[in-house]
């Protein structure tokens, strides 16, 4: 049973992501599994608040999330502290399906990957936000970010249910009210604020994931 404390806990807000972000990198630029994970975490929240349409998406979200956390906390913990030290342990061990799938569906590599490409979709679906006027459609700002992004590694059944999803979305209003940051000016405000944090992170996986030839994987 959802207790009062555990719905408080549902509660989202742009902050806390943000914030989740900003201690995604090291002094020497490499990215922290943990807030990396923590901070889809708290993007999920924001997904589940919109209500159960978005029910499927959250879940392949929490799924990707729970095999990236049993390695965290497994016996290899140690190796799955950065997405840079992951990536290493991983490959030098093969424990990766480069070109097809084959005895490591689930790497942490893969799995990391598709959360990746989720993290691009963000990137620009908050610019929009960012930079959109009152009468902005948000479902048109999400498929237009979908569209340059994720969909591109999604197969037509995802993308049309995506696309149904889209359509569902409240307002520029009522989103920008869901974020818990107050005015309309802050919520831009903050948005400037969190994009740099979360394209820095983006840029380094891709980097690295380019480095290593990973961004295909299966
Ligand atoms: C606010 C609107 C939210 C729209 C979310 C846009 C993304 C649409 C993604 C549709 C994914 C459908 C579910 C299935 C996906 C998988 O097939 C596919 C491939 O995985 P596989 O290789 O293991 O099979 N998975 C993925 O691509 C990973 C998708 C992860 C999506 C996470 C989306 C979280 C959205 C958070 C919204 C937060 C908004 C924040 C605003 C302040």
């Amino acid at each position: 049973m959802q207790t009062m404390a555990g719905s408080e806990d549902q509660k989202f807000s742009l902050q806390e992501v943000l914030d989740t972000f900003k201690l995604c990198l090291s002094e020497n630029k490499e990215v922290y599994l943990e807030q990396y994970v923590a901070g889809w975490r708290g993007l999920v929240k924001f997904l589940n608040s919109l209500g159960s349409v978005f029910g499927f998406i959250s879940k392949d979200a929490v799924s990707k999330i729970q095999i990236l956390v049993s390695y965290m906390k497994g016996e290899n913990a140690s190796h799955y502290a950065t997405v840079q030290s992951m990536v290493k342990y991983e490959l030098d061990n093969n424990l990766v399906d480069v070109n097809k799938k084959g005895s490591h569906p689930e790497s942490g590599c893969r799995t990391l990957l598709r959360l990746h490409r989720a993290l691009r979709w963000l990137e620009l679906f908050l610019d929009r936000l960012r930079t959109s006027t009152e009468d902005s459609k948000t479902s048109a700002l999400c498929a237009e970010a979908y569209n340059e992004s994720l969909a591109q590694h999604h197969p037509w059944m995802i993308r049309k249910a995506a696309g149904m999803a889209f359509l569902v979305l409240p307002g520029r209003q009522t989103f920008f009210e869901v974020m818990n940051v107050g005015p309309p000016e802050q919520v831009v405000a903050k948005l400037g604020e969190a994009l740099p944090l979360i394209s820095e992170v983006y840029q380094i996986t891709e980097d690295l994931y380019a480095q290593h030839n990973l961004l295909d994987l299966p």
